[in-house]
């Protein structure tokens, strides 16, 4: 479902990522790991269109990307309900909500202001987002922040069960165990050798 060969990606201008090559298959999800700065953030962004990549081809199906930072894209003065109502009206799939409102526990709160939930709130609701907007290859980038344990496990059972369950595939950026069954992709080894920048530094050897 997605295919990705020779990439390379830059950051400010800064070569950060060289060479990387992976394929996800309909149903399954990688775990991007590496120490911080490694370039998971950049990778995933690329991935997702948002900035260019350097070098190297990115697949997957037209439409059906959806890339979640670590931003949760609360609309402060609209209640849980109208938030998720928002983005369902914008994909067509405003009977979605419900499910997600229940999949993501924020059934009791579907009333509240946006602007008034607690930090792991607004990331459940954030994260109940992917529940309504129905793509199929989802880019996330350390989507547990400020979760609690049994919120992380309400999370992964649905990445799990609803969206890999469903055909879905995903690529995940995350410092923490959730527990699925997926390969990890370490980018160590691909750190952008430091002779990549344009070579700046060559007439000073
Ligand atoms: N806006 C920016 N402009 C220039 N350089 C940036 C910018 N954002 C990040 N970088 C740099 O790009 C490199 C890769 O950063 P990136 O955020 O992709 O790493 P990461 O693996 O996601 O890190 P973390 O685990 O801390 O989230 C780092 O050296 C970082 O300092």
């Amino acid at each position: 479902m997605l295919r990705v060969s020779g990439l390379s990606c830059a950051r400010g201008g800064v070569p950060v990522l060289s060479d990387v090559s992976f394929e996800v298959a309909a149903g399954q999800a990688l775990i991007l790991r590496g120490p911080n700065g490694i370039g998971k953030t950049t990778l995933l962004r690329a991935l997702a269109g948002l900035q260019p990549a350097a070098s190297g081809q990115i697949a997957y199906p037209e439409d059906t990307g959806a890339y979640a930072s670590h931003a949760d894209g609360i609309k402060a003065a609209l209640t849980v309900t109208e938030n998720l109502t928002f983005w369902a009206d914008i994909h067509g799939t405003r009977d979605l909500v419900a499910a997600s409102l229940s999949k993501f526990d924020l059934v009791d709160l579907q009333d509240r202001l946006g602007g008034t939930l607690s930090a792991g709130q607004k990331r459940r609701l954030g994260l109940a987002r992917l529940g309504v907007i129905g793509r199929k290859v989802l880019f996330l980038d350390e989507p547990t922040v400020s979760l609690d344990r049994f919120s992380v496990k309400l999370f992964a059972d649905w990445l799990q069960d609803h969206h890999l369950g469903a055909g879905g595939c995903a690529v995940v950026a995350t410092h923490i165990d959730l527990g699925l069954s997926a390969p990890e992709l370490d980018l160590s080894p691909f750190k952008a050798p430091l002779d990549a920048a344009d070579g700046a530094d060559e007439a000073f050897l």
